[in-house]
């Protein structure tokens, strides 16, 4: 870390630099991040105010604002500048480019993790705002005014009010015929049945809750109840919609601590996969109770009916 290497990433982040004492002296980016490091380094010792007033007094000459408590990485750079504002438990990871009037916000009023992780390499456009303790991943990009309140995939692209993926599509069904791998209709078969018996298993879960019938024990019921709604947390950046709600939890299996996640996707091929069962593999670890998860997932279209099925079945 160190002036020479914020120089060299002016140069490399801003077409319109032009000599070193330029960069020096009349890009604010640099001066608020000059600045932060002063100001963190005070907040790290737990001198809150001089952090504060360091903060404070490079925002009023600079127009960025970063909470001395935000964690930026190295190369960060911020263009332009004005109107910034990075919240005190944001973090920033490495080669970050951040345009102006960008707002790395908290949604929650009470002093936890209430800020956006920014990972390494991710361009975020003018007056976008990102917010929540949501994570942008690795070298993803969220477009000039838009707002994103759910976690970005890596090597993503997000547009829009609220922020939806963009860039290159995985067209539904084309890309497997393109790869002259077509879908299995037995496995179709085996998953309908599958969707049918969560049906089923739905129904009698009602039952047993209201007496009406034994069987399972009741910790797994209520095991199984809770992995449910920690998965309406997980949501779907292609669509904004709960992995529960969209239909694409097939089955919860429980037995003892051990987890059986029975999945679908809304595309098979894109990198939403890996993003999606992990997130769906963490968020199950973390209900009290589970010790170990296996997500098994079905190679399958996914359409609407998946949607709105869930919900008569939710009904
Ligand atoms: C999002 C961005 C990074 C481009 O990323 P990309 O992966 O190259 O995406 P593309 O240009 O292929 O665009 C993908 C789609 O998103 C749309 N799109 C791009 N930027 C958008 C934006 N800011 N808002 C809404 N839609 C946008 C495109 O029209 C395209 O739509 P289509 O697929 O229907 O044609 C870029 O558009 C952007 O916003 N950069 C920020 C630059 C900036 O802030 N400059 C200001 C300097 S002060
Ligand atoms: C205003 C703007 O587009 O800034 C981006 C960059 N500094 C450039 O000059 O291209």
């Amino acid at each position: 870390m160190g002036i020479r290497e914020d120089i060299r990433t002016a140069f490399d982040k801003d077409p319109a630099a032009r000599s070193a004492i330029e960069v020096i002296c009349c890009y604010p980016g640099l001066h608020a991040i000059w600045a932060h490091r002063i100001a963190h380094a005070f907040y790290r010792r737990r001198l809150y105010f001089p952090a504060r007033l360091v903060s404070h007094i490079a925002r009023a000459l600079t127009g960025i604002e970063i909470h001395p408590g935000a964690k930026i990485g190295r190369r960060v750079f911020i263009d332009h500048g004005s109107g910034v504002v990075i919240g005190e438990t944001a973090e920033v990871g490495d080669d970050v480019l951040i345009y102006m009037g960008v707002v790395l916000g908290g949604t929650a009023l009470e002093q936890t993790k209430r800020h956006p992780t920014i990972e390494d390499g991710v361009v975020i456009g003018s007056g976008a705002s990102v917010l929540g303790p949501i994570t942008v991943g690795r070298g993803a990009k969220i477009g000039a005014g838009s707002v994103v309140v759910h976690p970005v995939p890596a090597g993503a692209t997000v547009v829009g009010v609220p922020g939806r993926l963009a860039g290159p599509k995985c067209r539904k069904g084309q890309e497997r015929l393109d790869r002259g791998d077509l879908p299995d209709p037995m496995l179709r078969v085996v998953s309908r049945m599958l969707d049918r018996q969560n049906r089923i298993e739905e129904r009698l879960r009602a039952m047993e809750r209201s007496g009406l019938v034994g069987g399972k024990r009741q910790e797994e019921i209520a095991l199984e109840e809770s992995i449910r709604s920690a998965l309406k947390e997980v949501i779907d950046p292609e669509v904004g919609i709960d992995v529960v709600d969209l239909g694409l939890i097939k089955g919860i299996t429980v037995q003892d601590s051990s987890v059986l996640v029975e999945m679908v996707l809304t595309t098979a091929t894109c990198p939403l996969v890996d993003y999606l069962t992990d997130r769906v593999r963490r968020r199950v670890l973390d209900v009290s109770g589970v010790r170990d998860v296996e997500i098994r997932v079905f190679d399958e279209p996914w359409d609407w009916d998946r949607f709105f099925g869930q919900r008569d079945v939710l009904r």
